[in-house]
């Protein structure tokens, strides 16, 4: 039987999920690529992979959307990795750049700017990297993954969307979840929970392969991350992609 083509994003936020899918049996079945989440949800949406870690706004886009697994991206509180930087405070902020690698947070962005901040600001899709090093003055950019939690050691100022939203909403948050593009047989969504499952009982082992200067990963997995897909979290989620099919509709 053909593999199942698996597409994982490439920051430390999922190296836990990465750390028991390597471990784990099901690995003999899929074929793994990690790349950055904008990639993974083009991936997914071409059908070039079968299930892959995506931005969730980017499932109105999906002519079949499966989430699988009791895991995600999420946060109950600052998330850490998901931040608009700036040299200025926000009330003096003109215009925001939009990481390119990211799907989601470009759409928390926009809705917290609008309703939260009510700013109305110009707003930049960023092409490449470089757009960091205009994060300068009266413009602002939003920064995903690990290079955010390096950004967090250049801006003066960092605006965290997860605890923004939990402010504004009241509601947890989810960035990304495993989703198929097409009903996968369920003894492998089985497997693939259980190898999800595995990392979390070695979250020592995880970071201690994974040494990173800018920001206490311990930390970064057990608080600023919230692995597990609860209700409440579906809630938030339902609520996100309500809003921003409004923001996209006007
Ligand atoms: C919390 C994060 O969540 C990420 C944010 C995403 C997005 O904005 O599209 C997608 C996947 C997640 O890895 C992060 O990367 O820092």
């Amino acid at each position: 039987m053909r593999k199942i083509r698996v597409g994982a994003v490439s920051y430390l936020n999922t190296k836990p999920m990465l750390y028991g899918i390597k471990r784990h049996k099901v690995l003999n079945r899929i074929d793994l690529i990690e790349d950055y989440p904008s990639s993974i949800a083009k991936q997914l949406i071409k059908g070039q992979i079968d299930i892959g870690l995506i931005p969730v706004a980017a499932i109105p886009y999906l002519t079949e959307a499966h989430i699988v697994t009791d895991f995600c991206i999420g946060c109950e509180g600052p998330v850490a990795s998901v931040c608009i930087f700036s040299e200025v405070p926000i009330e003096e902020v003109k215009t925001v750049y939009l990481d390119y690698q990211s799907r989601t947070s470009v759409n928390l962005a926009k809705v917290l700017l609008r309703e939260y901040w009510k700013k109305d600001v110009v707003l930049i899709d960023a092409k490449g990297e470089e757009y960091r090093h205009e994060i300068k003055g009266t413009t602002a950019g939003v920064v995903i993954g690990d290079r955010a939690l390096q950004q967090r050691h250049v801006s003066k100022y960092i605006y965290d969307l997860g605890e923004t939203w939990i402010k504004h909403t009241g509601l947890p948050f989810v960035f990304a979840a495993w989703i198929a593009n097409k009903k996968l047989p369920e003894g492998f969504i089985v497997e693939f929970n259980e190898a999800n499952a595995l990392g979390f009982q070695h979250l020592d082992d995880v970071i201690k392969e994974n040494p990173y200067a800018f920001f206490d990963l311990e930390y970064y997995y057990k608080k600023s991350i919230s692995y597990q897909l609860t209700q409440d979290k579906r809630k938030g989620m339902r609520l996100f992609l309500e809003k921003i099919s409004l923001v996209t509709s006007c």
